[in-house]
């Protein structure tokens, strides 16, 4: 009998296994055909637009107006030529047609309708989402002698009727009006002066800047944006050009739907930023690590250059900025909480080069046309992929070398907001934990573009031929199943444990009741086992768990769905971890002078790496996105042995837990390369493809420093600090309360997850301090809206 309930019990066993690895093949399965979606949608588009090419080519120099705009970018532009996609933009609007251009932060979309609005006969409306915005492009237009002005809540009666003649006067100069949403949205007054714009034929066109905020999907929805889908009935005659830097293939769709524009044409540039350089670092335990290290890079490697550091909370960001005061470097902080001269007095110090670094929240966003920025650090991670992207990109925007790099730790993504929720966490998570994919295709690959990882030309660190890291495969089999052991000790009595506490436990830190009698304290870094326990979670062996009370959610960590693998199979995990390359010698060396090839020397290279370093880095820029993308973890089992394609970089087992051989550790890999699912550690080979690259362009010279009011966004919500910190109580409104938001598993999260009187309780993740939410936020105290 006994042998029959060993065989009933593996017989169970396996069938679990079946069960949970058909659930990945539906999650891949899912993620694939979403991924199948996007990509028709594009092709789609661009055969529908090709149809139209074909009938027009809207490149070409011979139009009628071609020779006033080629006449009007230099008299009065000052603009010697236009980047890809502003001629085909312009010549769309211009012969009436409806358009959308996506184009990343910094390509010049604003050029695309104030050239056809001084081309063109009567008024070019702008819709922009806040009034700084608006300001500083009537500013910029003020210089260059073009007539435009904005309609808001602070325009004078008599400046307001001046207005509303020029509309319908043929003889007025106005060129260019601007208004936010909500001026259209309820202003009835303002909608009948433009109806009478229409019927005498001076609405030239209407331009809706940020157009992503019409449609809920975005993460920076506005409702009034909603209001603008009664344009094109009330003035069908119009041409609508809507121009924006984030929107996805779904967001599109969308917009054209609530905008009703189906059938726009749609130009859409490369997301590539071929000049910034992509990295990613492990954050050391202690702020005052931080610290020194995002000093060292500073010092080192861009003394006397202009940068931005941001941070997830303004206490962070204070106490980042006093400590890089100490260490010697000029840096201001900026948030949301501070005065609207004190914002602005940064900004300008910033921008006339008497602070070299701004320390910020992301209240530090839009408007910032700083070209020289030679360096992006986040001190904290993003909320998302598009948060990384667009915070950035405001690196470099002179088009010189930038670098842009990310300091990852686990306790950073224990947090997540209404705006971006689990999965745009765990995406970046993913982003950061990858050992080996070319950041640059991975990025493409979140934007629905594909570039191959050949072209990123040792841009990013995994492609970097310089680099000083290579990759050593270790066996962390029994770390993750030590993990799992205190996991269960907490079941069974009764325990509920953070990831905060699980870490703590697992270095013996914590409570008795969590330690396992067999297992011995772990002798690895801090940085490794938050690596560890990052992977877990983005590969299905441990899962969060998300609590409610009236004034807070708790993430704890549980087992996940492959636990059992793990603890009842010989399923074996090993991971490339990224270590410091034997040898290596390089230096932090000074940014490189900006030069517009911003390509490392291959010979200089093989100076200062191991032959296996080198066969790594090899592999990352020659071998197709198929090796790279499945080739970091291995797991075997007895009953299902699968190779990720451990690939071609081995360079021998390390023992992890041998502290004389401890390797620098970066990152680890997981398993799949879905940037915003879970992952599965079931790839097939044939799995992922290759990519093709198209480039962003713009030679274009961007060297003009607008003056730009600082732009703030004020929905403030508690911030976090995570770790060893402790927080001071602190209460909490119940406005801030009330926030929450939805996770992927359809569970309402608070938008704080914690809060410092919680913490004293649960030993959780300890809030302290604020956080600044994204950009283009509704609600800005500072009156940035207007109505
Ligand atoms: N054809 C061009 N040649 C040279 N400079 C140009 C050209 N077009 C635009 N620029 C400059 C003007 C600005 O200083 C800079 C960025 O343009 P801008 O229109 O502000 O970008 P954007 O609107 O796409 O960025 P953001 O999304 O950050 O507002 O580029």
């Amino acid at each position: 009998m006994d042998a029959y309930r060993e065989d009933l019990r593996k017989v169970k066993d396996e069938l679990t296994e079946v069960e949970v690895l058909l659930q990945d093949l539906l999650d891949r399965q899912s993620s694939l055909l979403q991924q199948k979606d996007s990509l028709e949608k594009i092709l789609r588009e661009h055969s529908e637009s090709s149809k139209e090419d074909t009938a027009t080519d809207w490149n070409k120099n011979d139009f009628l107006w071609s020779s006033d705009l080629n006449d009007k970018l230099k008299s009065v532009f000052k603009l010697e030529k236009l980047r890809p996609m502003q001629l085909q933009t312009m010549n769309v609007t211009l012969s009436g047609k409806d358009c959308m251009l996506i184009m990343p932060t910094g390509g010049g979309k604003s050029l695309c309708f104030q050239l056809p609005a001084v081309v063109s006969k009567g008024i070019t409306l702008v819709v922009s989402p806040l009034i700084s915005l608006m300001e500083d492009q009537l500013m910029a237009l003020e210089a260059l002698d073009v007539h435009a002005t904005t309609l808001n809540a602070s325009t004078t009666t008599a400046e307001a009727k001046s207005i509303f003649d020029g509309m319908t006067n043929p003889k007025a100069t106005l060129k260019l009006l601007y208004v936010t949403p909500e001026k259209l949205a309820k202003s009835k007054r303002f909608m009948n002066k433009l109806e009478k714009m229409y019927q005498v034929g001076r609405f030239a066109r209407l331009v809706i800047d940020e157009v992503h905020c019409c449609s809920q999907w975005g993460h920076d929805f506005r409702p009034d944006y909603k209001f603008l889908g009664i344009m094109k009935r009330q003035f069908p005659e119009v041409p609508i050009l809507g121009l924006t830097a984030t929107a996805t293939v779904n967001v599109l769709e969308d917009v054209k739907k609530i905008l009703n524009i189906p059938k726009c044409q749609l130009f859409r540039a490369s997301f590539n930023r071929p000049n910034l350089y992509y990295q990613v670092r492990p954050k050391p335990a202690t702020q005052i690590e931080a610290l020194d290290e995002i000093q060292k890079i500073i010092q080192s490697r861009f003394n006397g250059q202009s940068g931005i550091v941001y941070c997830f909370s303004r206490k962070d960001s204070e106490e980042v900025t006093s400590g890089l005061q100490k260490r010697g470097i000029r840096s201001g902080c900026y948030h949301a909480n501070l005065s609207s001269q004190e914002r602005s007095r940064i900004h300008h110090m910033w921008s006339t080069g008497k602070v070299l670094v701004v320390v910020a929240t992301i209240a530090f966003g839009m408007g910032i046309d700083k070209p020289n920025v030679r360096f992006v650090i986040h001190h904290s991670i993003s909320k998302s992929m598009e948060n990384l992207y667009q915070e950035s990109g405001r690196a470099g925007r002179d088009e010189q070398r930038s670098e842009c790099i990310v300091f990852y730790r686990l306790a950073d993504t224990m947090v997540f907001t209404e705006q971006t929720g689990l999965k745009c966490l765990y995406g970046i998570l993913a982003y950061c934990l990858d050992s080996k994919r070319c950041r640059r295709s991975m990025i493409a690959q979140h934007f629905g573009e594909s570039w191959d990882a050949s072209q990123c030309d040792g841009m990013c660190d995994h492609c970097d031929l310089n680099s000083i890291y290579t990759s050593t495969t270790i066996d962390i089999t029994n770390h993750c199943k030590n993990v799992l052991a205190i996991l269960k000790q907490a079941t069974e009595t009764d325990q509920r444990v953070t990831a905060l506490k699980l870490v703590d436990s697992w270095f013996g830190k914590g409570q008795a009741s969590l330690k396992v009698k067999d297992i011995k304290v772990t002798t690895i870094s801090k940085e490794k086992a938050d690596i560890i326990i990052g992977y877990m979670l983005l590969n299905g062996y441990l899962k969060e768990d998300f609590h409610f009370t009236a004034y807070t959610t708790i993430s704890y960590i549980l087992p996940g769905p492959k636990a059992n693998l793990l603890l009842n199979g010989n399923r074996q995990i090993s991971f490339e971890f990224k270590v410091k390359a034997l040898g290596a010698t390089k230096t932090l060396k000074s940014s490189p002078a900006p030069t517009n090839t911003p390509k490392p020397s291959k010979e200089s290279t093989k100076t200062h790496l191991s032959s296996n370093s080198v066969s790594h880095n090899k592999l990352s820029s020659e071998s197709s996105s198929k090796q790279i993308l499945n080739s970091s973890a291995t797991i075997t089992s007895s009953n299902h042995q699968n190779n990720g394609n451990l690939g071609n970089v081995k360079s021998g087992k390390t023992n992890l837990e041998t502290p004389s051989k401890k390797p620098k550790l970066v990152v680890i890999n997981r398993e799949n390369s879905q940037l915003s699912s879970f992952t599965t550690d079931h790839v097939s080979p044939n799995k992922t493809k290759n990519n093709n690259c198209k480039s962003f362009n713009s030679k274009g010279n961007n060297s003009k420093i607008k003056k730009r009011k600082p732009v703030i966004s004020d929905s403030d919500s508690d911030g976090l600090d995570f770790g060893e910190l402790s927080a001071p109580k602190k209460k909490v409104s119940k406005k801030e309360r009330s926030k929450n938001t939805i996770n992927s598993q359809g569970k309402k999260i608070a938008k704080e997850r914690n809060s410092a009187s919680e913490q004293a309780e649960t030993g959780g993740l300890n809030i302290n301090g604020s956080i600044d939410s994204v950009p283009i936020c509704i609600g800005d105290s500072d009156s940035d809206f207007d109505t």
